[in-house]
């Protein structure tokens, strides 16, 4: 059985006697920072001057510092910026105003897996790192809810640090859904895994084959979509609510059956071994030397890639058919359509 953590197991006073600094304000930090707030801890924001995050902190009532000011008044800093802006982040701000005894906080592992981030032995290492996109985090916690967390402690300079971090996941409302123990390289490794193969990379190529041989077929687009896109977000509300099982009771035995036969031959054994692989560059490293090069570079690659798929068919049929549906877009977060957002 996994170890498993919920609000009784945490005691919110330990990080409520800290001075916490939240570095980065989007789609994690922001969540974190005001539910922080929100469970009264004295929590400041660290953005670098000029970013266009600063506003949106500081019209929540946030006080906003440079990362470095940020840091030098805080005994626990939290890094919530983006995983390759951690580097430069830690050695230019973090680093110089780490004292033995402070506690650094991490949403992912990445950085610490793969050897970017070395903090010193004198400090706390802990991670809080939410099973959901940022915005539900908050949204879930604003509505006496929560997301659930991985905690782990990479080292425990001063005894204290599980307490801390159970305290911390309690107070961003991850302990009302559950925390499990896990370590960083764990927690890097599945959570790259899941983003890559299924969440994100599997389950948007689906999507888009799916789009593509139907309209391919002569379908119509507007038909296509709402059959391998919208209807999805409806079948998996099923599955998170009760597994497969719950989804397969509320469709049609026609969909049922069809599923046992036809699901096989489009995800068939060849799709494992792609997943294995994928695992293996998570597990040796070359996903993230590949990343992190591309990124050092200016992310040509990776600014390629997202031009591309921001262009892809199914993206300018969505975009017509969400106008007409105003419901389907959230009020919480100030997400625009379009590549003009980036
Ligand atoms: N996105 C998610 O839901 C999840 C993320 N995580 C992890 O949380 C961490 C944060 O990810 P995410 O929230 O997606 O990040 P975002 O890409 O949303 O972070 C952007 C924020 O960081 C700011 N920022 C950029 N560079 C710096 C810097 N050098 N110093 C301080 N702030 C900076 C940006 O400012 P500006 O506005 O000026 O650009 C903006 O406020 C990562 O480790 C990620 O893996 C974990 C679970 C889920
Ligand atoms: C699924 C993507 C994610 O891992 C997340 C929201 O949990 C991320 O890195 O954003
Ligand atoms: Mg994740
Ligand atoms: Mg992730």
């Amino acid at each position: 059985m996994p170890e498993l953590f919920y609000d009784d197991d945490a005691d919110l006073s330990v990080i409520q006697g800290r001075s916490v600094a939240v570095l980065g304000y989007g789609s994690q930090g922001h969540a974190h920072a005001l539910s922080l707030r929100d469970s009264g801890v004295d929590v400041r924001v660290g953005l670098p001057e000029g970013s266009k995050s600063r506003v949106k902190a500081e019209n929540e009532g946030l006080r906003v510092l440079t990362p470095a000011e940020a840091c030098a008044e805080a005994d626990v800093i939290v890094v919530l910026a983006p995983d390759p802006a951690q580097r430069s982040l830690y050695a230019e701000a973090i680093e110089p105003n780490l004292n033995d005894g402070d506690a650094l906080i991490f949403g992912h592992g990445f950085n610490i897996r793969y050897g970017y981030v070395k903090p010193p032995a004198g400090v706390d290492v802990g991670m809080i790192a939410p099973k959901g996109p940022g915005h539900l985090v908050r949204r879930e916690y604003v509505e006496g809810r929560g997301v659930p967390v991985l905690v782990a402690v990479e080292q425990d300079a001063t005894g204290n640090a599980w307490p801390l971090a159970l305290s911390y996941a309690k107070a961003i409302g991850g302990l009302r859904a559950g925390g499990i123990k896990t370590t960083f390289t764990e927690e890097t490794e599945t959570d790259l895994f899941g983003e890559q193969a299924v969440l994100c990379g599997g389950a948007s190529q689906l999507i888009m084959y799916g789009f593509e041989t139907l309209t391919e077929a002569g379908y119509q687009p507007e038909v296509a979509y709402f059959e391998v896109l919208h209807e999805l977000k409806l079948i998996v509300d099923l599955m998170y609510e009760g597994g497969i099982a719950k989804q397969r009771w509320s469709v049609s035995d026609t969909a049922e059956y069809g599923d046992y036969v036809s699901g096989p031959r489009v995800i068939d054994p060849r799709v494992k071994e792609n997943m294995q692989a994928v695992l293996a560059d998570i597990q040796n490293g070359a996903f993230a030397e590949r990343f992190i090069a591309d990124q050092d570079a200016g992310a040509p690659e990776f600014k390629k890639l997202r031009a591309e798929g921001e262009v892809h068919p199914i993206e300018t049929t969505g975009r017509e058919l969400r106008k007409l549906m105003a419901w389907v877009k959230s009020a919480d977060d100030d997400y625009t359509e379009g590549t003009a957002a980036r």
